[in-house]
């Protein structure tokens, strides 16, 4: 976890990840962390949406299109949708090729002044035909979406190996170009009398973008600034950040364990396909490895386990529409009395700060935003990460803290309930939804489009220097036993947290019998198997 946690110190992050024998790899405070501080910002490695929202999700930027769907696509195999040009050429390539002089006008977008750098050479082609296959193939959803997700993941580490720019690089690429743009504008505005340089100019616009305008976390004072404060460079992981997330597969039921030992050749052919079977033999090697069936077995576990919901927050019951991984935000383990929290971005307008996850309202005063969010039609700006539970809890997780629980989400039965709600509403321009005309698409070099579901941690309480950072995986109102259901039967865990040990202590002592009662549970039916 060396290079996790120089990275974490070099962006000011004041966490590091341990690890030890019985919690594995988990988050400690680097520091003493003051209640309400920024933790982490962290961008997801890869993200795929459920094929029923195929149409609503871009597949680059993430942005979520509540009340309709996207038009721009790819033609080939209809599974990719884009909010904008911008992003369609991030993952499809560009028409034209970056040089000095910016480019005439993009087709796309009838606009005379975008240019179109072309930083990814359309990596969609490598998995086009893929996605086809997978989109005919006759398995249940739930396989469906975990494959894409790894097929997207195995991308991203190819893309890797070859140099080519993650999406969000290659996003904040894009926007650099806008804004040296604007600032050649402003000069030519100015003429010959203008006050700026075009080397003033310039390293104006060079400084947007280099991380360090929107990082300002004083390196001679980390503490004095949080991510929420300030824009803070996210957290981007590579393959092998991925690789290191547990797999629960040996504690999988021997149904689902037989039912993915079929699937698994099935996904291998799929990845031979795409050319994705390969992968480095460890991180920053050149050589390169074939994956074997017990890899993919793994990994499908680790992606059960470790993955984050994206949740549509629009609806008055939140709506999960895809699964996103984000390594380093998945080595937050889990309790029921837990310390932090996490919010999603969405690609509403305003950052989320500290503010709005703590801030304490009154009911009345709840009351009063949520009908003037309404009265403005406007969407929540937050989105609170997870929520295994639709009934995400309104009501204080505790006295002290008035946050709904966020949670991991992946093996979730909601999910699925996502999935099959998603039936009763079909997605198409003819049953009169809303669909995006290029002309009222969102601007695609605003970098807060999609945000890529950027996911921001904060303290909730005061956290001591050495102490877990800890979020809550489940509604941790649940009484004892359902909570441990909930946890061994989605995580495949029997949760040990102070909480759990102390109200065990209370009805009868000993946090010894590992699971015992909840599996006796889950043998009555009391819980769904792995595989959901
Ligand atoms: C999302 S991962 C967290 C990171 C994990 N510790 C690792 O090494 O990759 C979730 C897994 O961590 C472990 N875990 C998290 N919280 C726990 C808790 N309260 N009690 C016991 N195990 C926990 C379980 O194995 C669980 O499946």
């Amino acid at each position: 976890m060396e290079h996790i946690n120089k990275i974490c110190k070099e962006q000011g992050y004041p966490i590091e990840v341990e690890n030890s024998p019985i919690l594995g790899n988990h988050a400690v405070a680097a520091r003493n962390i003051p209640r309400g501080e920024g933790l982490l910002r962290a961008i997801p490695f890869a993200a795929e949406v459920f094929d029923s929202y195929k149409k609503r999700m871009c597949h680059v930027c993430l942005l979520y299109h509540a009340r309709g769907s996207f038009q721009l696509r790819c033609q080939d195999c209809d599974q990719v949708y884009f909010c904008s040009a911008a992003c369609r050429d991030i993952a499809m390539g560009s028409p034209s090729t970056f040089s000095t002089e910016f480019t005439e006008t993009n087709p796309d977008t009838q606009d005379n002044n975008v240019s179109t750098l072309n930083t990814t050479g359309g990596y969609h082609a490598k998995v086009c035909r893929t996605l086809r296959k997978l989109a005919t193939w006759n398995s249940d959803r739930h396989s469906k979406s975990i494959i894409k997700l790894l097929l997207h993941i195995l991308l991203n580490h190819w893309k890797e190996r070859q140099g080519i720019p993650t999406t969000y690089r290659a996003h904040r690429t894009l926007e650099k170009e806008r804004e040296m743009e604007k600032n050649m504008a402003q000069l030519d505005n100015k003429g010959n009398d203008g006050v700026e340089s075009l080397g003033q100019v310039l390293a104006a616009g060079a400084k947007l973008h280099d991380g360090s305008a929107e990082s300002t976390v004083a390196s001679d004072n980390v503490s004095a600034k949080a991510p929420q404060d300030e824009i803070q460079e996210p957290i981007e992981n590579d393959f092998f950040d991925m690789m290191r997330l547990q797999s629960h597969f040996e504690d999988w039921d021997e149904e689902d364990k037989k039912d993915w030992d079929r699937q698994t050749q099935i996904v291998l052919a799929l990845l031979e396909l795409s050319g994705l079977t390969e992968i480095a033999a460890g991180p920053g090697s050149k050589e390169v490895r074939t994956l074997t069936a017990q890899d993919i077995k793994q990994m499908i576990s680790a992606l059960e386990s470790n993955a984050f919901g994206m949740f549509d927050r629009s609806k008055s019951k939140p709506v999960c529409f895809g699964r996103a991984i984000y390594p380093i935000a998945s080595f937050f383990n889990h309790s029921c009395d837990c310390n932090s929290t996490a919010v999603q971005a969405d690609g509403s307008e305003e950052r989320v700060t500290s503010d709005d996850v703590l801030g304490v309202v009154g009911a009345e005063e709840e009351e009063k935003q949520n009908k003037f969010a309404k009265k403005k039609g406007s969407k929540s700006k937050k989105s609170k990460v997870g929520n295994l539970s639709d009934s995400a809890p309104s009501t204080p997780l505790s006295s002290s803290s008035p946050v709904p629980t966020p949670s991991l989400s992946s093996p979730s039965p909601q999910v699925d309930a996502a999935e099959e709600g998603d039936e009763a509403m079909p997605i198409s321009s003819e049953n009169g939804e809303e669909v995006l005309e290029p002309s009222s698409e969102p601007d695609p070099y605003n970098s807060r489009v999609g945000e890529f579901r950027m996911m921001t941690f904060f303290a909730i309480r005061d956290i001591l220097k050495g102490q877990d950072i800890t979020i809550s995986y489940i509604d941790t109102e649940m009484p004892l036993q359902a909570r441990r259901l909930a946890l061994l039967t989605d995580y495949h865990f029997h949760c040990c947290c102070e909480r759990c040990v102390r109200e065990e202590q209370a009805s009868a002592p000993g946090c010894s019998k590992k699971g015992s009662k909840e599996k006796d549970n889950k043998k009555k039916g009391g819980g769904r198997g792995g595989k959901k």
